[in-house]
């Protein structure tokens, strides 16, 4: 249940050449390990998170996501396998509004094609654990930031993701809260053996996760400071 990158290259058409937004980034994050990505702005962590999710396919170097390499996967087994091992949680909840907590959960399971009482079920597991269960039934206007970032990170899990994939969870959220999101993203990573990244500009938070790593220039730096 690992996340491999090796020697990934990404390059974008930039006027008349091309910009180096990854240059020969190794990163291995095992089973139930976080990752953090920290680096300043442009320094590639948005990139890097697009190349781990199979979003972007990098120029050269080799994606293995849960023992499966991905080189030269179509487009259709791509989407395949981010639907069955990749959890993603965007900086942005993008929660649909006239849904509660439980049914957004519950979609994702109806886009799998399982059935409605085992997504409700384990819709209501998955909230609970997030600490959630006393929220369930709320709507997106009805809950806080840190509660629908919460609700955010448990629908990733729908799909028992062997790889989470995180983009900047505690950029909308107080101290505190920032906090506790990632302590709960590492919890989760170790209790469930997932492999998980966080992309942060915050570095306040990063005593629990297992590794940080900085992104400079494209290029990766182990044991950035905490
Ligand atoms: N679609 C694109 N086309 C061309 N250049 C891009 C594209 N996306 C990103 N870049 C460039 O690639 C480099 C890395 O960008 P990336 O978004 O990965 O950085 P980042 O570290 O996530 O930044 P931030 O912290 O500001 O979100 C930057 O120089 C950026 O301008």
């Amino acid at each position: 249940m690992s996340l491999d990158l090796t020697d990934i290259v990404l390059t974008y058409p930039d006027g008349d050449g091309r910009l180096t937004a990854l240059d020969r980034v190794d990163l291995h994050v095992p089973a139930g390990t976080t990752t953090a990505v920290v680096g300043p702005s442009g320094s590639g962590k948005s990139s890097l998170l697009a190349v781990a999710a199979t979003l972007i396919t990098p120029d050269s170097g080799r994606v293995v996501v849960d023992g499966v390499d991905t080189t030269g996967l179509r487009p259709k087994q791509l989407t395949a396998l981010r639907r069955e091992r990749i959890g993603i949680v965007f900086q942005q909840p993008n929660l649909i509004a006239s849904l509660t907590a439980t049914e957004q959960l519950q979609v994702m399971a109806h886009l799998d094609g399982r059935s409605g009482r085992d997504a409700r079920q384990r819709a209501r597991h998955l909230l609970d654990t997030v600490g959630l269960a006393s929220r369930a039934d709320r709507r997106p206007h009805q809950l806080s930031g840190g509660e629908r970032q919460r609700v955010n990170i448990a629908r990733a899990l729908m799909n028992d993701p062997a790889v989470l994939l995180v983009d900047e969870p505690t950029s909308a959220l107080d101290h505190e809260r920032g906090s506790a999101v990632i302590d709960l993203l590492t919890d989760l990573s170790t209790e469930r053996g997932i492999a998980t990244v966080i992309v942060t500009h915050d570095t306040h938070h990063l005593h629990r996760t297992d590794r940080v790593v900085e992104v400079v220039d494209g290029r990766l730096r182990l044991g950035a400071s905490r």
